[in-house]
Formats: C-alpha cells, sequence, structure tokens
C-alpha cells in the first residue's frame, strides 16, 4: 500500500496506541504504526502522531525521537500524554514527574473554538492516563485548554505541533475522534483509506505472488480465515482450503462451515480427527496442558495434510503483527507465541512461501473487506470461537459426557439468543461447564448433577470485556430449556465477571 501522505503513528508503549491507527482508519484516513526508530525510513506522511507510554520522560530509558528528522518532514504533529510531554521538552519547556496517578474522566475546557476545538464543548468529557505533567511552558508555546483545576491539557507550538494530555483514541473521551479530526484537517493532504482500494491491491498482489503456483490455507469457520479464502477464490488463483474438526466444535458445526463455504462456492476439505485429540487429551485436566497438546496435535495434522506446500496463505491481521513485533522487542514480555509463527512457518516465511494479504487490516476492517467479497452477514458476524474449541470452556478433563452437555446447552443458549433478537448485539456469548455437582430436585427424586455457566459479553477488541444485561425473559427462557432437556444438568447460572479480572473464556 502507498504510503505517500499516511497518517505515522510512532509507538512509545501506550496499551491505546493500536486504537488510534483505528480511529485514523474510521476516518477515512491511512495511518500505520511505527517504532520510534523508524522514523528516517516512513516515507513522505502527510500527519504524525506521537502516542503515550507508560515510561516517565526523565527515565533513563525513555523512548525517544529523533527530532530534527520529525520536524524535517514539515507536516503536522500530534503528541498524546507522553507524546505531548516530550514535545514540550524538544520544545524547551519542562515536564514535573508525580507519583500520583490521574487515571479516569476528567473535563477538559478549551480555551477557544477553533483549530483542534472546532465544534467541541466548552466542557468536555477527556479520558486521563498519566502520572506526570507538563510543567515549565516555552515562551512561544500556546494553552489551547486545561482541566478544571486550570492545568494546562493541551498546547500548540508553533503552528503545526500540537499536544493532548488526555486520550481522545478511548470511548470515554465524549468528543475524542472530533478532536483526532480536527488534528487531521491540519494537513495539506492525507491518503485516504479505502476497503475497496485495498481489496484491489490484495487481489494484484495476490495474483503477482501465487502465479500458477498451489496456495494451501486452514479454514475454522472464523472471519478471517473465511475472508481470506473467500479473498484467493476471488483473485482465481489455485487454493486448497483445509478444515481440521478435531472434535472440540460445538453442535453441527463441521456441517455449519461446510454448507457456508459451499454457500459462497469455495470447495473446502475436512480432515476428520476428532478421534486423535480426545484420545491425547483423555485424563488431562491442567489447562496449560491441555491448549499444549491441542496446539501441537493440530500443527502435526495440518502439516501432514498440507505435505509439501508451495504457498502457505494465512489470515494474520494487522494486531497480531503488531504485537509479534513488539514480542520480538520487548523479550521479556512475550504474552504468547501466535500459532501463524510457528517455527515451520517462520521456515517457509524465509522462504518467501507465506502468504498474508491480510496483514494490514485491523478484525473490522476484514468484515468490511468481506461484505466488498459479498460474503453474507451471518457468516462475517459469528461470534469468535477459540482455536483449541470447547476444550477451554471444559474445565478439568474432557470427557464425550461433558462435551455434549456443553454442546447441548450452547445451542440453546445461542438460538435463543438469535430469536430474541440480541445476538448480533453481543461480541462473544458461550454456555460452559462447572463440573461441580449439587444438589437438586428433577422429577420428585433427588438429583446430583453439575452446573452450567452462560456467558455473554460485549469488547470492543477482546482486550477488555463486559458482561451484557440480558432481558430477564431470555434468560428465564434459557434456563427452563436448559434444565428440561439436557440430561447431566440441574443448575444453571449467568457469568457477571468483568474483563479484567477474569478473561472471556474459562481457560
Ligand atoms: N479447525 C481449524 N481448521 C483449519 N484451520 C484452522 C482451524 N482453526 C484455526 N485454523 C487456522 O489458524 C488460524 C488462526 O486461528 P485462530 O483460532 O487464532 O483464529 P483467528 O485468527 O481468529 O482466525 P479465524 O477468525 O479465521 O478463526 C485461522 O485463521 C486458520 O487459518
Amino acid at each position: 500500500m502507498t504510503e505517500n501522505n499516511h497518517v505515522a503513528v510512532f509507538d512509545f508503549g501506550s496499551q491505546y496506541t493500536q486504537l488510534i491507527v483505528r480511529r485514523v482508519r474510521e476516518l477515512g484516513f491511512f495511518a500505520k504504526l511505527y517504532e520510534p526508530e523508524d522514523i528516517v525510513n516512513i516515507g513522505q506522511p502527510g500527519a504524525i502522531i506521537l502516542s503515550g507510554g507508560p515510561k516517565s520522560t526523565s527515565d533513563v530509558d525513555a523512548p525517544d525521537i529523533d527530532f530534527e528528522k520529525l520536524k524535517s518532514y514539515g507536516v503536522p504533529v500530534l503528541g498524546v500524554c507522553y507524546g505531548m510531554q516530550l514535545l514540550n521538552i524538544k520544545f524547551g519547556g519542562a515536564v514535573k514527574s508525580s507519583n500520583r496517578r490521574e487515571y479516569g474522566p476528567a473535563a477538559l475546557k478549551p480555551s477557544s473554538n477553533d483549530g483542534l476545538y472546532e465544534g467541541i464543548s466548552h466542557e468536555s468529557q477527556v479520558w486521563m492516563s498519566h502520572s506526570d505533567t507538563v510543567s515549565d511552558l516555552p515562551a512561544d508555546a500556546q494553552v489551547l485548554a486545561a482541566n478544571k483545576e486550570g492545568t494546562p491539557v493541551s498546547l500548540q507550538w508553533g503552528d503545526r505541533f500540537f499536544g493532548i494530555q488526555f486520550h481522545p483514541e478511548v470511548t470515554h473521551s465524549h468528543e475524542g475522534l472530533r478532536i483526532l479530526h480536527n488534528f487531521l484537517l491540519q494537513a495539506n493532504e492525507l491518503a485516504e483509506f479505502r476497503i475497496e482500494d485495498f481489496k484491489r491491491e490484495m487481489l494484484d498482489g495476490i495474483r503477482e505472488k501465487v502465479g500458477d503456483k498451489q496456495v494451501v490455507c486452514g479454514v475454522s469457520g472464523g472471519v478471517d480465515s473465511t475472508v481470506l479464502a473467500v479473498l484467493l477464490k476471488e483473485a482465481g488463483v489455485n487454493v486448497r482450503a483445509i478444515f481440521v474438526d478435531h472434535g472440540l466444535m460445538r453442535l453441527d458445526e463441521g456441517d455449519e462451515v461446510r454448507n457456508n463455504f459451499h454457500r459462497m462456492g469455495v470447495e473446502i476439505e475436512t480432515v476428520d480427527c476428532a478421534d486423535l485429540f480426545l484420545g491425547k487429551l483423555a485424563g488431562v485436566a491442567d489447562p496449560e496442558e491441555k491448549r499444549k497438546i491441542i496446539g501441537g496435535l493440530f500443527i502435526d495434522v495440518f502439516w501432514d495434510t498440507v505435505g509439501n506446500a508451495e504457498l502457505l496463505a494465512q489470515g494474520t491481521l494487522y494486531p497480531d503483527v503488531i504485537e509479534s513485533a513488539s514480542n520480538a522487542k520487548s523479550k521479556a514480555s512475550k504474552i504468547k507465541t501466535h500459532h501463524n509463527r510457528v517455527d515451520r512457518i517462520l521456515e517457509l516465511q524465509a522462504q518467501g512461501k507465506v502468504l498474508e494479504p491480510l496483514a494490514e487490516l485491523f478484525k473490522d476492517e476484514v468484515r468490511e473487506l468481506g461484505t466488498s467479497l459479498g460474503i453474507p452477514a451471518d457468516i462475517l458476524n459469528r461470534h469468535p470461537f477459540p482455536g483449541p474449541g470447547l476444550a477451554v470452556r471444559c474445565p478439568g478433563d474432557i470427557t464425550e459426557k461433558k462435551l455434549r452437555i456443553i454442546r447441548e446447552c450452547d445451542h440453546i443458549f445461542i438460538t435463543r439468543l438469535k430469536d430474541h433478537g440480541w445476538y448480533d448485539k453481543v461480541w462473544q456469548a458461550y454456555a460452559g461447564l462447572i463440573p461441580v455437582k449439587t444438589v437438586g430436585v428433577k422429577g420428585d427424586e433427588r438429583s446430583y448433577e453439575w452446573a452450567i455457566s452462560l456467558r455473554a459479553v460485549i469488547s470492543e477488541d477482546a482486550m477488555t470485556a463486559d458482561w451484557v444485561e440480558l432481558p430477564p425473559a431470555l434468560l428465564r427462557e434459557t434456563s427452563n430449556r436448559i434444565l428440561n432437556e439436557v440430561d447431566g444438568i440441574n443448575r444453571v447460572l449467568y457469568d457477571i465477571s468483568t474483563k479484567p479480572p477474569a478473561s472471556i473464556e474459562w481457560e
């Protein structure tokens, strides 16, 4: 994708940096994320944003940026939080360290109603997350906005350097998107972000790279691999799509996946290996152990089926690329190894045999691409489903009986959500087993059976999540049906935990 006049976002380590890129794209402009040391290698940007970060500018290892180079691009620059403090120092001002952290909503009072604050309320809620604050301001700095106490929280230096202490990219900053847009309007020219242009470039890129070779891709039924497979088909290349059924799928899921691909005119091969997976998992109760077994077997089965792939296509998305890069950099904080970065794939990558056409897109953009490829909405709006499947919803050892119970309860819950018009309002929902027996009464007889937990959450990016206040009538109907129809369950619970501290899935 051309980089002329794009928005270059520099990452100083804030947990919100990816969101800045997403928001700029939502506003219709092309944005990319860079490490500060990449500043010499970004083509000609149209505007630059410096993100927030966890460090203090006074730390010995505080991240820095080549200021002369930054100025040399001659384009508007916005410093967010740490980015603003860094700019203030570069312009000759100072930053005061503090141990007191300001975290949460705050009132912003713009001093005028133009430029960055055009159309913004005279008191606007913004989201703060910082300890240090700018103290001495350089002579030519202008205060654009202050907080309720009168402390400067937005500055301008010269005519094209801006700073904001708050985070415009999070939704808790009610007019944050508008402020970001106002900043982008300061640029002379910006590259637009249009999914149709992306699609054209992706299709050309795929045809050029693939030629008449055969491409193999794994399809899970999830959004990313589905869009990828349809994109490859649209490019007219020779593609082999493989679905591995590990026996940990939901009720009739294999049929549903095959049927969905059939509807889209894409042929898929199923590898049925439920016995292999369930055999190796028998008696294993430790969550990490279970994940390792599933991950390892999955790769083995997939590679055995693939044979000597000429080209392997993966539905790697932009957040995976960013996370892998930052994992590689900060070796200490490796969160997880993506299974699209295992050794065999890295080998193929070194030989130029890996195709990752979606690697510049975020999830919602992949959905938009899917729509433009004609993929039906019900497929694109499927809730995320974890790679290890029902294993992560089945604490303790996995048995056929437990899987049957989870499948039946999950099916009842999901169909109730659909019937009541709630499925599309929820990010993810499922039934998970609580393998603890409690006493109940069924048909005048004592029962001593397990409990099932229902979970429904909303989330923007799966990093945080909140439970959904489902209507009592829906919950009651689901509970009644489960208790009447599912053998082995005498208690239904609704999970009201947020993430953090809980996770979305159980294991
Ligand atoms: N059961 C499966 N059969 C074949 N390939 C799979 C299967 N599960 C996962 N994959 C492959 O591994 C990739 C990563 O799987 P993961 O579970 O992390 O899902 P994902 O990245 O959210 O993608 P998707 O939305 O396509 O499921 C998928 O995009 C797909 O190519």
